[in-house]
């Protein structure tokens, strides 16, 4: 099988880790390579790092150069996507890296996105119950945020099993500047980034907010209250969320890991390290693992789960081919690995 795939957004961070990871995908041809204000440009110019792409011209995101592929990857800014999206045939494969059909409610949608809502896509988080059946059947895949794939992956197995309620949930995210994408003042970044981490989206502001407490409530929390505070470090890719929840009973840590080895066990892309190990995000650099551990804080009576993963990798565009692989009945894993870079 070889699939035509385009990608529209391809001088962007997400839109250049899609290129990275399919230029070694073995039943992929890519086609047309569009973005904005660079049409007319050639790849390498945007992306250096990538000499497979040396001959490629950027073209203009329309819809008659996104025509005639069986993939269609958007990589664009949030609220791009929908429109566009409207207008590609119901037998294209369409997977979507920008927020616009992540959420279920309209509401949500308004209150943090503040524009009128898109619609709600298959999820494209594998590892949620009963997510792949879906994902398999779909030709629209709304890529999840990468900081709500962290988190979910750090809780996953203590919300199903019901160790913790989803309620009174905090986290707190180191993450790299890179997810804000290109478009981020470069020269702000170097100069008041480098040497200093800064909180944002403090107090319940975030708008990975409501796609957070969707998740914990798709693992079966009645009514989650999530504190989520994302911080941005001076590093090129990385997230690296520390999550805690009280236990809903008296449970030892053993116990706890008991539960994330059985969910975990077959899981291609996530990964329980061995117990005393903590993730760190060096090691999911350019890898589409998320490493993940937990224990108990017994004398706080919460549950402790922390996970990294590389968040253009496993937060973006690796989970992006991963649901693609699926949506297409290819094995999951095709043209993807979980081994990190270092040092
Ligand atoms: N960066 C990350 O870690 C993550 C990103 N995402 C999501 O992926 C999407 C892309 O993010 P990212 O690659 O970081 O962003 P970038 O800013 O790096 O890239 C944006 C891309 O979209 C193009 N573009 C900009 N404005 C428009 C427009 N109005 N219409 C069409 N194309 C446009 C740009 O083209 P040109 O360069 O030609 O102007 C560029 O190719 C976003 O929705 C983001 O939220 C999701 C998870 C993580
Ligand atoms: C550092 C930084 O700004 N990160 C982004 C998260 C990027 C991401 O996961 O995704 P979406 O934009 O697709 O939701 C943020 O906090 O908004």
């Amino acid at each position: 099988m070889t699939v035509k795939v385009a990608i529209a957004g391809c001088t962007g961070y997400a839109g250049g880790e899609l290129l990275r990871l399919l230029a070694q995908h073995p039943e992929v041809e890519v086609g047309a390579l569009t973005g904005r204000s660079s049409a007319g440009d050639r790849l390498v110019q945007h992306h250096p790092q990538l000499s497979a792409y040396a001959d490629r011209i950027v073209e203009p995101t329309e819809l008659a150069t996104l025509r005639g592929h069986d993939v269609v990857f958007l990589a664009l800014p949030h609220g791009a996507s929908g429109p566009l999206a409207a207008e590609l045939s119901q037998d294209t494969l369409v997977i979507d890296a920008g927020a616009d059909f992540r959420l279920e409610s309209s509401q949500e949608w308004q209150a943090f996105y503040g524009s009128p809502h898109a619609g709600t896509w298959p999820y494209g988080m594998p590892e949620l119950p009963g997510q792949r059946e879906v994902l398999a059947q779909t030709r629209r895949v709304a890529v999840p945020g990468c900081f709500p794939t962290t988190a979910t992956l750090a809780l996953l197995p203590a919300v199903t099993a019901r160790l913790v309620t989803g309620e009174d949930v905090v986290i707190v995210a180191p993450t790299a500047p890179s997810g804000a994408g290109k478009a981020a003042k470069a020269h702000l970044m170097a100069s008041e980034l480098l040497g200093s981490a800064t909180a944002y989206g403090v107090g319940g502001g975030h708008r990975h907010n409501p796609e957070i407490r969707q998740n914990l409530r798709r693992l079966g929390a009645a009514e989650p209250t999530v504190s989520f505070t994302p911080v941005l470090v001076p590093m090129s890719r990385g997230i690296l969320a520390t999550c805690t929840a009280p236990l809903a009973s008296p449970t030892t840590a053993d116990q706890v890991r008991q539960a994330y080895l059985e969910a975990y066990a077959d899981e291609p892309f996530v990964q329980l390290l061995p117990e005393g190990q903590w993730p760190q995000t060096q090691s999911a650099l350019g890898s589409n693992m998320c490493q993940v551990q937990v224990t108990v804080d017994e004398a706080a009576g919460r549950l402790v789960a922390i996970a990294a993963l590389d968040n253009l990798t496993k937060g973006t565009s690796g989970a992006a081919i991963q649901c693609m692989n699926l949506a297409l009945g290819l094995p999951e894993t095709t043209g993807l690995h979980g081994q990190g870079v270092a040092p």
